[in-house]
């Protein structure tokens, strides 16, 4: 099949690299010029595991391609997927400025018979929108789909090659087979293409986020009453997750959802229910929450300073808004450097793929940008944890003990046992479990 995929971020690039890599002939098409010449050269503008050699050897093969020039390709495409940006706009409504620009853009070069799926997370009612305008735009029917995505950076390629479910919303036969036969190759394990109606296909997207999103929400509440009570959330979370009725998914307690998803989502969906009239209280808490814990390390470390962190400084491990990806929209990490950088501190740090991103931002208000993980605790007074790579999980304790100028460590993502901790003579401060404070033994 011919595939044109418009938006070549996270998911258009995945999507059309997949696609391309089970036989299609995909085009990738984005507004951003830079990034379409460095893909053709070979350039991922993003850190995805295993997506850079995939791109090479399928555009190699000549199945994959990149332009900007939508009106080349689109005549031509059997399918054309709508894979761009929805942001936040100040509302908390999703922005979908992106997606009318572009069913404005290919409404004059869509063949008569060429399938159009919105991929990009809209709110329920664009699919709708979508077909409407592109009815009015060329004058005839055109035949509009949804089939949202899920998933999850870091592990993007397979996610999108081996789904849990294939969801599908579409209006007639025509576009049921055409979906079918393209992932067809994606579900030979038994898994599920699910067809519904368009409404249900863009509410099943945004009420799968919103129940991850409450999950995370809800065990950080209780991983916070569990500090004040003495318990132990990681006793506490075992203990839950063994019903399976719960499971163990998605209830890790930390510093709270971040990333281009989560916050968005769950916020238009509240803001979608306001619009009708209904109150989205779980929504709202779930975000509140949410809110609040993102700032959970800045309070402890503010608490345990007084206040008073100017001159000190900070060794920062994990910048990401989660392991295995360069992505920092919504990293929780950026609220600590923010606090950090205001207060006078000095702060040093690592990540092994996110630094780049964060030095765009914060440039020379962070002192050092770390080749490894040990540089950025030489001298530290303290060490502040906000992504659980794999590499910080085990550090020679005794060496990272030795680097530091005090032995007191920040975990927002609760990587190490009190006991070692207490063994190795760390003051350790983490989430919903007891603080160990040498200082005071
Ligand atoms: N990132 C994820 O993990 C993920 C997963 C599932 C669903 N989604 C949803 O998918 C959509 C895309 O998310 P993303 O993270 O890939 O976004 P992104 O910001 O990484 O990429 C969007 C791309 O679209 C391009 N673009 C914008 N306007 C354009 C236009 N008029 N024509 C062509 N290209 C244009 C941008 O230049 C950019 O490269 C969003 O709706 C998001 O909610 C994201
Ligand atoms: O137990 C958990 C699991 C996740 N998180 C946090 O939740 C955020 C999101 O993580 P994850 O869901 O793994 O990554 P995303 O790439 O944001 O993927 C989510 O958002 C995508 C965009 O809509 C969907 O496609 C995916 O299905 C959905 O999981 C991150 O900040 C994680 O640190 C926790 O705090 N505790």
């Amino acid at each position: 099949m011919k595939l044109a995929v418009i938006g070549t971020g996270y998911v258009g690039l995945v999507t059309g690299t997949c696609f391309s890599d089970l036989g299609n002939e995909v085009t990738c098409i984005d507004v951003n010029q830079a990034k379409v010449e460095g893909l053709k050269q070979g350039i991922i503008p993003i850190y995805e595991p295993g997506l850079s050699e995939l791109v090479s050897r399928n555009y190699e093969e000549g199945r994959l391609q990149f332009t900007t020039n939508a009106a080349d390709v689109i005549p031509d495409a059997d399918i054309v997927y709508i894979a761009v940006g929805t942001p936040q706009s100040d509302s908390g409504a999703a922005d979908l400025s992106a997606v009318w620009k572009v069913v404005e853009g290919i409404a004059p070069h869509l063949r008569e018979d060429a399938l159009v799926v919105v991929k990009s997370t809209v709110p329920v009612g664009t699919n709708g929108k979508v077909y409407e305008m592109l009815k009015e735009l060329c004058g005839r029917e055109v035949n509009v789909a949804s089939n949202p995505e899920f998933l999850k950076e870091g592990s993007a390629i397979s996610d999108f090659m081996y789904p849990d479910r294939v969801v599908c919303g579409v209006r007639n036969e025509a576009a049921e087979e055409l979906l079918q036969t393209l992932h067809a190759p994606l579900v030979r394990t038994g898994k599920p293409i699910l067809f519904m109606s368009p409404e249900s296909s863009e509410l099943t997207k945004y009420a799968a986020n919103a129940l991850l999103a409450t999950k995370i929400s809800f065990i950080n509440e209780i991983a916070n009453l569990s500090e004040k009570v003495g318990a132990d959330i990681n006793d506490v979370r075992i203990g839950m997750g063994h019903d399976q009725r719960i499971g163990f998914q998605f209830l890790f307690p930390g510093l709270g959802y971040g990333g281009s998803c989560f916050p968005k989502d769950v916020r238009a969906l509240a803001s979608l229910a306001e619009t009708l009239q209904l109150e989205p209280k779980i929504m709202r808490a779930v975000d509140e929450v949410n809110v609040h814990q993102r700032a959970s390390l800045v309070r402890k470390i503010d608490a345990f300073y007084g206040g008073d962190v100017a001159g000190k400084t900070f060794g920062v491990w994990g910048l990401a808004f989660k392991p295995k990806t360069d992505d920092i929209r919504e990293a929780p990490a950026l609220e600590l450097l923010n606090y950090l950088a205001d207060k006078g501190a000095i702060i040093h740090v690592h990540d092994p793929e996110a630094m780049e991103n964060v030095q765009a931002q914060f440039g020379d208000k962070i002192r050092k940008y770390c080749k490894s993980e040990m540089e950025a605790v030489d001298g530290a007074d303290c060490l502040a944890i906000n992504t659980e790579w794999n590499e910080y999980r085990t550090p020679d304790f005794k060496k990272l003990k030795a680097k530091m100028k005090s032995p007191t460590i920040f975990d927002g993502r609760n990587l190490f046992e009190l006991g070692n901790m207490e063994k190795h003579g760390f003051t350790y401060f983490s989430v919903g479990r007891r603080p160990v404070d040498v200082s005071k033994t």
